[in-house]
């Protein structure tokens, strides 16, 4: 399946929509070298393609917990989250459906059970940090420049003075 690789420019944030969290799991906290990416399973138009794991923040809830526990029911494990990938927008990144989705960096905490697709995904994959073998997947269009801030902030010009979570 091919996707376009950009949001059609007439998306407009929608206020009515909850936000959504995902986390940018890494294999390490230091050096890190790759990033779990999910194939959802539903719905029918999002199946096959590629996201961060998480979702929707109940009301009243902290957007960090929120991921925490998105985590927990989806991948059965325990993450470590550190901090958030800097949108161009400080509601977070627009969606195409006008929600706003707010990521964080994040590794597995310590004593966790590897992630296993739970719900909602029906593919997990530990993929290279970089930028041909991310983008070689078919990510949900409205992620790839997420995935491009990440690998920017992932660099090893940046990790030399700043922990990647
Ligand atoms: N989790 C996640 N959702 C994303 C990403 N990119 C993106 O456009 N979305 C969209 C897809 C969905 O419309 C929405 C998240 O909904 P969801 O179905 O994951 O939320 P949820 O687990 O709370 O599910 P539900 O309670 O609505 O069943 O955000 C991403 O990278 N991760």
């Amino acid at each position: 399946m091919t996707s376009p690789t950009s949001l059609p420019p007439t998306v407009q944030p929608d206020p009515s929509k909850p936000l959504v969290v995902g986390v940018a799991l890494l294999d390490a906290a230091d050096a890190p070298r790759a990033l779990l990416a999910a194939r959802r399973s539903a719905p029918e138009s999002l199946a096959g393609l590629w996201e961060f794991p998480g979702g929707k923040v109940e009301p009243g809830e902290e957007p960090r917990a929120a991921l925490e526990r998105e985590v927990r029911e989806e991948l059965g494990a325990r993450v470590r989250l550190g901090t958030e990938v800097g949108a161009p927008d400080a509601r977070g990144w627009l969606l195409a459906n006008g929600a706003f989705m707010r990521v964080y960096v994040g590794v597995l905490a310590e004593g966790s059970a590897e992630p296993a697709p739970l719900e909602d995904h029906d593919r997990l994959e530990w993929t290279a940090l970089t930028r041909q073998d991310l983008h070689a997947l078919d990510w949900i269009p409205a992620d790839r420049p997420i995935v491009d801030a990440l690998l920017e902030r992932l660099s090893p010009e940046r990790l030399r003075t700043a922990p990647a979570v």
